[in-house]
């Protein structure tokens, strides 16, 4: 199965809001990645707009729509009624619910989906028939999979944050990786695909990759517009699209 990269444009919306002027371009840089090979694009719209505004999100899915019709739209949320309807007009091919607090600094843990179950259900029920594949934000716990699965989503997204973490550890890093892995062997137990995000890098990636070879799609942003300011972004993503074990 090839694991497919999404690029989170995040950190380029962010370059641009430091001034009153359109450059760093989202939909340019998106472009760019998407020439280069990406599957797709990723945004997280967080309700203070820090970084991606509400406004970006017509534009990117008329980029996709016009010039890549092949590619995704995946955006991630805490699905309150604005987040839904920012979702419903943009109407991606994957929607990523996370569960965030307006004050986080960023995404820093999967939901509790036996506390979260009952809320989750009836949003991924309302996604889905809005035509959109749901992944839900998970911790590495293969316990929490069988609650994760009886949400009715299609795939969870590995949190690997943590994982990240561990760039000095090798040992450290070992025992994530293991953890990450136990937990998509128990969500592909239960039917579900498995994305993962957060804090991965060229360097990371690989041994991820190796553990989990069911891996659907991998969602990177940080890392990846690091490596941009060194490499260019078009050859960045072909360096990220070989650290996933693609063929560039
Ligand atoms: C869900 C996740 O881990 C990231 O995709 C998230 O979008 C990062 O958000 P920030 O870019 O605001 O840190
Ligand atoms: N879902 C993870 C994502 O989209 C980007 O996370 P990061 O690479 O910016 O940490």
């Amino acid at each position: 199965m090839t694991v497919e990269l999404s690029v989170n444009l995040n950190a380029i919306a962010m370059l641009r809001n430091r001034r009153d002027l359109p450059w760093p371009s989202v939909t340019g840089i998106g472009r760019i990645a998407l020439q280069a090979g990406a599957h797709g694009l990723t945004v997280h719209p967080r309700p203070d707009q820090r970084h991606i505004r509400f406004s970006d999100l017509p534009a990117i899915r008329a980029l996709i729509d016009e010039e890549f019709p092949q590619a995704e739209f995946n955006i991630e949320g805490y699905p309150t009624p604005e987040f839904l309807a920012l979702v419903a007009a943009a109407r991606p091919e994957q929607v990523t619910l996370v569960p965030d607090d307006p004050a986080q600094p960023t995404s820093d843990h999967g939901w509790d989906f036996v506390a979260d179950g009952a809320m989750l259900r009836p949003v991924v029920d309302e996604l889905k028939s809005g035509g959109a594949r749901v992944s839900l934000f998970a911790d590495a716990d293969p316990v929490q999979m069988s609650a994760a699965a009886d949400t009715g989503c299609d795939r969870i997204e590995l949190y690997t944050g943590p994982y990240g973490g561990t760039h000095s550890d090798p040992d450290a890093a070992k025992a994530e990786i293991e953890r990450l892995g136990a937990t998509a062997d128990a969500a592909i137990g239960f039917g579900l695909g498995v994305n993962a995000g957060h804090d991965l890098t060229v360097e990371n990636l690989p041994p991820l990759v190796a553990r989990i070879p069911a891996l659907a799609e991998v969602s990177i942003g940080h890392g990846l517009t690091a490596d941009s300011l060194e490499h260019g972004m078009a050859e960045t993503v072909r360096r990220f699209r070989r650290a996933c074990g693609q063929a560039v």
